[in-house]
């Protein structure tokens, strides 16, 4: 893709400070390469060579979503209205058993192609064939940060192998894709790792200075069931005891946390990944975000696979991630728009390593500029945030971009045909629907 210099005209600006507050202010932005090189009253429209008028639209940096398995997109719909265990037992993983490489490269076309249509400018992956979701995100322009997803139940061989495929993933991504792309280790969770894994994937991370994302904490039954396999250690305690913990730690879920853990997870520094559409639909349970929040916790947003949210829509996520902890604790300040933004953006920028999430001269040119000019954006609301968190969608945005190329603009994608990405993805999962049908049979 060419570099061009961009100029933002006329912009709303809101920007997330990183300590759940936002400011708005009315500028011009000018990027210059992959970063944004000057923000101004009034700057000279000779720097650029596009210009983008954006005077009935909102500007804010490109929301992160810090845990998606982007390839999922392929079996949105096809178990709904289950909890956890039997939708991943009895539906997820015998249709996942069917996966190649072609239909997660596929799948992660459909997702990434949601994701810029509704903001969002980068996530952190965990699935599998991986090498093909990494060609998806070099090709369409996104920033990811891709984990394989590493199962062994305890099975020696199946570890060896799990470790060969992320250091695979490691060794020919890392730091790739113009610096967009970077990789962490993904051990699925405590009770599908064995502790060995995780031991071994501590020092591995160590070794080549990658995070880690992991799914922790997520249903009740998973606590009670730690506790009996783990001599009465709740899944954060066993990882603390293995020395497992650290600021390079992405947890997905967090739902069931005692006290005790909230403490390790604030002296560890471990990022913590909200996923509150999936934690709903799931019927998992509500995250203590008030609580995580009061020990300044780093709380990012997340939504989880397309078979368990069932979009990847990171505005239906701020929503939900603001109204859920209002329902529950019956205090409507809880997790107001400001900290909802911040998630998104900031904070998720933040667990991820990258340096983006804010706008700011330096910071990498991830933005996205929303057009007011719809119903659901008028009137506009006394601040950006709350138009933004309480009416916006992923639908009001008009240009997403991304490492300073733009990837949508007035709603069109720009780097890949959109049409041949949808037939290709019904016919995959057709394709894969048959593959399970004749196993079946
Ligand atoms: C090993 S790759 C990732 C693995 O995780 C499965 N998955 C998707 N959503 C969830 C969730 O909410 N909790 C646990 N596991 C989940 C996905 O289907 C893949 O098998
Ligand atoms: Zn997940």
């Amino acid at each position: 893709m060419e570099s061009q210099n961009i100029l933002i005209k006329n912009a709303k600006i809101l920007n997330p400070l990183g300590n759940g507050k936002t400011e708005e202010k009315n500028a011009d932005v000018l990027i210059v390469e992959d970063k944004i090189s000057e923000i101004n009253k009034e700057i000279e429209e000779s720097n650029a060579e596009k210009i983008i008028d954006a005077s009935d639209k909102i500007l804010m940096p490109g929301l992160v979503n810090t845990h998606t398995h982007i390839s999922m997109s392929l079996l949105r719909g096809i178990a709904d209205d289950l909890e956890l265990d039997s939708w991943l037992n009895d539906y997820i993983w015998p249709m996942e058993a069917h996966l190649n490489r072609e239909y997660c490269y596929i799948g992660a076309l459909l997702g990434a192609s949601e994701m810029i249509k509704s903001g969002t400018t980068c996530f952190s992956d965990m699935y599998f064939y991986m090498d093909g979701v990494a060609q998806a995100v070099e090709e369409i322009g996104m920033r990811a940060v891709l984990s394989y997803g590493m199962i062994d139940f305890g099975i020696k061989e199946k570890r060896e192998n799990e470790f060969k495929e992320n250091i695979s993933l490691i060794k020919n991504h890392n730091n790739t894709a113009d610096g967009r792309i970077t990789t962490m280790f993904g051990p699925h969770s405590s009770y599908t790792a064995s502790v060995e894994l995780l031991e071994r994937v501590r020092k591995e991370a160590d070794r080549y200075n990658v995070g880690i994302h992991i799914h922790m904490n997520e249903t009740m039954k998973e606590i009670n069931d730690s506790k009996e396999a783990h001599e009465n250690k709740r899944p954060f305690e066993l990882l603390d005891s293995i020395g497992f913990l650290n600021s390079d730690v992405v947890a997905a879920h967090c739902v069931w946390l005692d006290e005790k853990e909230i403490n390790l997870i604030k002296n560890n520094d471990v990022k913590v990944s909200h996923n509150p559409c999936s934690n709903m639909k799931l019927a998992s349970g509500v995250a203590p975000i008030g609580e995580l929040l009061k020990e300044n916790i780093c709380v990012s947003l997340g939504t989880d696979g397309a078979s368990s949210n069932n979009n990847l829509d990171v505005f239906d996520e701020m929503k939900f991630a603001a109204l859920l902890q209002k329902v529950h604790t019956l205090n409507p300040k809880l997790a107001n728009a400001d900290e909802v933004i911040n998630m998104a953006s900031y904070n998720g920028a933040k667990a991820l390593n990258i340096d983006a999430g804010a706008i700011e001269v330096g910071k990498k040119a991830d933005l996205i500029l929303l057009d007011t000019k719809h119903p659901n954006m008028t009137p506009q609301s006394n601040t950006l945030s709350s138009n933004l968190v309480y009416s916006a969608n992923g639908s009001n945005v008009d240009t997403t971009i991304c490492n300073g190329k733009i990837l949508m603009e007035g709603r069109k994608l720009l780097t890949v045909d959109e049409e041949h990405i949808l037939s290709e993805a019904k016919r995959a999962i057709i394709e894969m629907k048959e593959l399970k049908e004749a196993e079946s049979e």
